[in-house]
């Protein structure tokens, strides 16, 4: 596995992938590192479907807020490359925040509408500062597919809509949320839980379960609303549980849904924080 910090290095390590093999597909997995088994996961999706596999890990600043944890964002880099190694990956692309960001940018990528609700919401600029990094690492990498997942279901939708807005020659490819035994969605974030946050953090995930059960048990004769009391009343038993949001929406325009008997697939989406660690989870649901 190679390990590289520039952007000269990384295209030239790409390029020469591509001379021994002219046909190879390039996979990507775009990540901020402190690496778990979600990450893993995409890997693992990656190196099944493409000849060479390629990570970042880059801690973005242009996607956090003023008052965000940018600077004690978790990083284990040594940790990170072990468990990438054994992943599959082929190349690893760590750059310094002067390599990907010489001089202040000029250029920000905006996409509109999916970014109105939810985390574009809540974490204003957030979705600017990830499309504006993650348009720099595709323009990078040139892989042939980019593997997302759907733990950050907002970011698919985003990402997707730039893809296809800017023409850009990738697919995405959205994977799985990967959760703990008892059902909390892994995160790097998960770390800053203290163990009764840790042990109360399990209501997002039952929440969810409740809405899913609430579906299956029929659509027809349930209402936005109404699946939204229910998942925000199950959070509340939490009593560390502070709800930043709670929506269903229609998956993936994330536009509000009128009635469930016009939508094919919804989302049910929250986050929640539980002092000042803030934890997302969704569950995308057919209809
Ligand atoms: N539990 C998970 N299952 C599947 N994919 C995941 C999971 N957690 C993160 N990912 C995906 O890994 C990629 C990199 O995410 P990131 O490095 O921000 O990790 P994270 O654990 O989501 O961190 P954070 O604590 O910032 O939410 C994203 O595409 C993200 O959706
Ligand atoms: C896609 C990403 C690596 C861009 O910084 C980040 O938002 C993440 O880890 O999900
Ligand atoms: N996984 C999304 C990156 C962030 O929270 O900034």
């Amino acid at each position: 596995m190679q390990v590289l910090s520039s952007i000269s290095e990384l295209r030239a390590a790409i390029r020469a992938a591509k001379r021994e093999n002219p046909d190879a597909q390039v996979g990507f997995v775009p990540t901020m590192g402190f690496l778990h088994e979600g990450h893993a996961s995409l890997l693992e999706a990656a190196r099944a479907a493409c000849d060479v596999v390629v990570l970042s890990i880059f801690v973005n600043p242009l996607q956090f807020g003023p008052n965000e944890d940018f600077e004690r964002y978790p990083r284990d880099e040594e940790r990170d490359l072990a468990l990438a190694a054994k992943a599959g990956t082929d190349i690893v692309f760590l750059p310094q925040v002067e390599e990907m960001y010489p001089a202040p940018t000029r250029t920000i990528v905006s996409v509109k509408e999916v970014t109105s609700r939810l985390c574009g919401a809540s974490r204003p600029g957030h979705f600017d500062g990830v499309a504006t990094v993650v348009s720099k690492l595709l323009h990078i990498v040139q892989p042939d597919q980019a593997f997302f997942g759907m733990k950050d279901a907002q970011q698919v939708a985003v990402i997707e809509q730039m893809v296809l807005d800017l023409n850009m020659p990738v697919r995405i490819v959205p994977c799985p949320i990967v959760r703990e035994p008892d059902g909390l969605a892994k995160s790097s974030r998960n770390v800053y839980l203290s163990p009764e946050e840790r042990a109360q953090s399990v209501v997002l995930s039952q929440a969810l379960q409740k809405a899913r059960l609430r579906f299956e048990a029929g659509a027809d004769d349930t209402t936005p609303s109404e699946v939204t009391l229910l998942v925000e009343t199950k959070i509340r038993q939490a009593p560390l549980a502070v709800i930043d949001y709670v929506e269903v929406l229609e998956f993936p325009s994330l536009q509000p849904v009128s009635s469930f008997a016009d939508s094919n697939r919804v989302i049910v989406a929250v986050a929640v924080k539980f002092g000042n660690t803030r934890l997302i989870d969704n569950a995308v649901i057919s209809i």
